[in-house]
């Protein structure tokens, strides 16, 4: 069997998984990580994983890692030196790397003798065209520091994008995909053939959609205006990292809970519903454009998933594109299209599972 780790910003996800049915397997979830009535941080949460493994024996243990940076591009055995690595890579990603390696150093200590593999969430990425990896700053100081876009959730992206070209019966290679991972951080990744070409989350994952606490796109003069105002550095990463998207607009960081207090007429739950919505269809929009052609416009995560709602208003207005969204099918359950049978762009709801991606890339480790 292998255990997969995923350690999300607000939740760690894990599963024993046959390598035989990599799909399969017991699930189990902590979640509101550093929200009300959930466990304080990774550490907390990884004590109530780690006793519900109690007694299971994995020959091999799969983690996701959120960045990569430009070391590492594939899957990866971990030593010393690679947890060492991942743990530099923290201030490129300080809502995940902590949690990755809390959950790395744990399980090596529980189950010690047998090979653990890190997955990254950037390696997706890792061949972005220039023109859409490369800012436009000073050069010299971009390579300096490398700065670029690496982008992230490339290992959910990836794997939905294969089950999309099963859905559809079409060839993965001819698809082009406009991949909606709306979880508690959110992205949105342009796919031709298989390949990511452009993508919404950037040097870090705070860069593009609004999101559960992350701000998404602002104008990049914001965080030196608010320091001359008197905030120190680490007070601007909390504010757009911990106080922003739609937690900063609402108080509320949880999707379930901005739909509940917007439908009961919270009217700043209800601007915080019109804001993330906003921002996911100018970017469907932008990236159109970027594709040229669209075959299917995607839906995954958390909010991807479960929310009627927000699929519906993030392509309302589209219908002149192509894109429509059927609302009996909109309701339904399960992966399916849920756009009319004859529109020219399919809308798609597809599952992610980030576990069944990870343990494909373990199996290849195994003895
Ligand atoms: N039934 C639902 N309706 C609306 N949102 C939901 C529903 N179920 C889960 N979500 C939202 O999904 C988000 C978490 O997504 P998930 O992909 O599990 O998180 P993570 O990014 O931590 O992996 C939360 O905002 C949660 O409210
Ligand atoms: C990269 C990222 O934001 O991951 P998650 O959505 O799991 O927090
Ligand atoms: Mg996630």
């Amino acid at each position: 069997m292998i255990l997969v780790l995923n350690s999300g910003s607000s939740t760690i996800k894990y599963r024993l998984v046959d390598p035989d049915d990599p799909g399969a397997g017991d699930k189990g979830v902590v979640e509101r990580i550093g929200e009300p009535g959930g466990p304080a941080d990774h550490t907390e949460a990884l004590r109530t994983v780690f006793d519900d493994l109690r007694g299971d024996r994995p020959d091999g243990v799969g983690h996701r890692v959120v960045h990569g940076g430009d070391r590492f591009v594939r899957p990866t055995l971990l030593d010393d030196a690679a947890v060492d690595a991942i743990r530099d890579l923290t201030p490129l990603a300080p809502l995940h790397n902590p949690g990755a390696v809390a959950g790395i150093e744990a399980a090596r200590r529980t189950f010690g003798d047998v090979p653990h593999v890190a997955v990254f969430d950037t390696a997706f990425h890792a061949d972005l065209p220039p023109a859409a990896a490369t800012y436009a700053i000073d050069r010299e100081v971009a390579a300096r520091y490398g700065i670029r876009r690496y982008g992230f959730h490339g290992i959910s992206v990836g794997y939905v994008a294969a089950r999309t070209a099963v859905l559809l019966d079409r060839p993965p290679g001819e698809l082009n995909l406009v991949v909606l991972h709306l979880g508690n951080g959110a992205s949105a990744t342009a796919v031709h053939g298989g390949r990511s070409v452009e993508t919404s989350m950037g040097f870090t994952p705070l860069e593009g959609l609004v999101m559960g606490t992350r701000s998404g796109d602002l104008d990049p003069a914001l965080p030196g205006f608010l320091q001359r105002a008197g905030m120190s550095p680490s007070e601007v990463d909390g504010l757009l990292q911990h106080r922003s998207g739609m937690a900063g607009l609402c108080g509320a960081g949880d999707m379930r809970t901005v739909d509940e207090r917007r439908v009961a007429g919270d009217a700043a739950a209800n601007l915080a519903f019109d804001v993330y919505c906003h921002r996911i269809r100018k970017y469907v929009g932008a990236y159109h454009a970027t594709l040229g052609r669209l075959d299917a416009v995607v839906f995954t995560a958390g909010i991807g998933e479960n929310s009627p709602a927000v699929r519906a208003a993030s392509l309302a207005g589209l219908d002149g594109w192509g894109i429509t969204v059927d609302p009996d099918r909109n309701n339904g359950k399960g992966m399916r299209v849920i756009s009319p049978p004859d529109a020219r762009v399919a809308v798609c709801v597809v599952p992610t599972d980030e576990e069944h991606a990870i343990a494909e890339a373990v199996t290849t480790f195994l003895p």
